[in-house]
């Protein structure tokens, strides 16, 4: 079932025109990532899909009543804990202040906000705040989740956490769409794809994600994986470190790893989640 449609859209800022006779339409269990270079457009179209912004002309239509957004910036000065706060935006939801505990504690759980969740919001690090962001647009099953850069600023080890909280909200018939700029995390997480380039919104085939790869490797020489090329996840254990990286990108990574003394546990492909 469809959840929002933008029909003929233009937006105009003062004379100029940013975005000419846009036609999108979402459905439930998509994750759509929107890509174009900066300033084309992207946030405006996720602005408009959920009312924060108008058409100049052309229409939007949303049927999705749940609507969940999350902006590229979180600048919170609250003085309010990051677990008040969502306690009290759970409350705004109409969850009971039982379930918003939970909920929020589960989610910050899994996304391992640092930093505290009882420390006042404004004393949070970007991508802390951006974790809050995050919990607070998932408090409850949205019908429409919408988020502008959501993987810029968090750390590698949110960023399969968040891959993994956008499928599972599809999953339940959510409908998602995002802006990224890295190919990689689109790939390997969008079921479509559309770009904007001048005004104009490009619609892509349908993809299915890309298939992801494990590797798990005991450390030799110093080496900061979360800055080699591909790597989606870094995750560190007690017995070394796993990546995760697209199918397919995973030989430079073994031959970087063997290069620098690191030793491979294993090598395995990510089930589809
Ligand atoms: N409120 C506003 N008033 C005037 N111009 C605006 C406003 N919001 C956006 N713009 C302009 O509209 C254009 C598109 O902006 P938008 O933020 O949608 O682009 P974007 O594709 O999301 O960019 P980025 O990748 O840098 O985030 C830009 O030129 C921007 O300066």
């Amino acid at each position: 079932m469809e959840v929002a449609r933008l029909r003929k859209v233009s937006k105009r800022y003062g004379r100029r025109e940013v975005l000419t006779d846009v036609d999108l339409h979402l459905q439930e269990g998509e994750l759509l990532a929107l890509v174009g270079a900066n300033g084309s457009g992207k946030s405006t179209v996720l602005k408009l899909m959920v009312g924060l912004s108008r058409p100049t002309t052309g229409t939007v239509r949303r049927t999705a009543q749940i609507v969940s957004y999350v902006p590229d910036v979180f600048a919170s000065h609250d003085r309010l804990s990051a677990s008040a706060y969502l306690r009290h935006m759970g409350r705004i939801r109409g969850l009971s202040a039982r379930a918003a505990r939970q909920r929020s504690g589960e989610l910050l759980d899994r996304l391992a906000l640092t930093g505290g969740a009882d420390t006042p919001m404004r004393k949070l690090s970007k991508g802390n705040a951006q974790k809050v962001a995050l919990a607070q647009a998932l408090l409850e099953p949205p019908q429409l989740l919408v988020l502008d850069e959501p993987w810029s600023g968090l750390d590698t080890t949110a960023h399969g956490t968040l891959r993994a909280l956008l499928t599972e909200t599809a999953r339940e018939g959510g409908a998602v769409a995002f802006t990224e700029h890295s190919d990689q995390v689109v790939k390997s997480t969008a079921t479509r794809v559309c770009e904007i380039h001048q005004g104009k919104l490009i619609q892509r085939t349908t993809t299915t994600p890309h298939q992801l790869t494990e590797i798990e490797l005991i450390p030799g020489a110093d080496l900061d994986w979360s800055h080699q090329p591909d790597v989606l996840e870094v995750r560190h254990h007690d017995a070394g470190v796993t990546l995760v990286l697209p199918t397919g990108s995973h030989d430079a990574a073994l031959l970087t790893a063997l290069n620098h003394g690191w030793s491979v546990v294993s090598v395995r492909q990510v089930k589809p989640e």
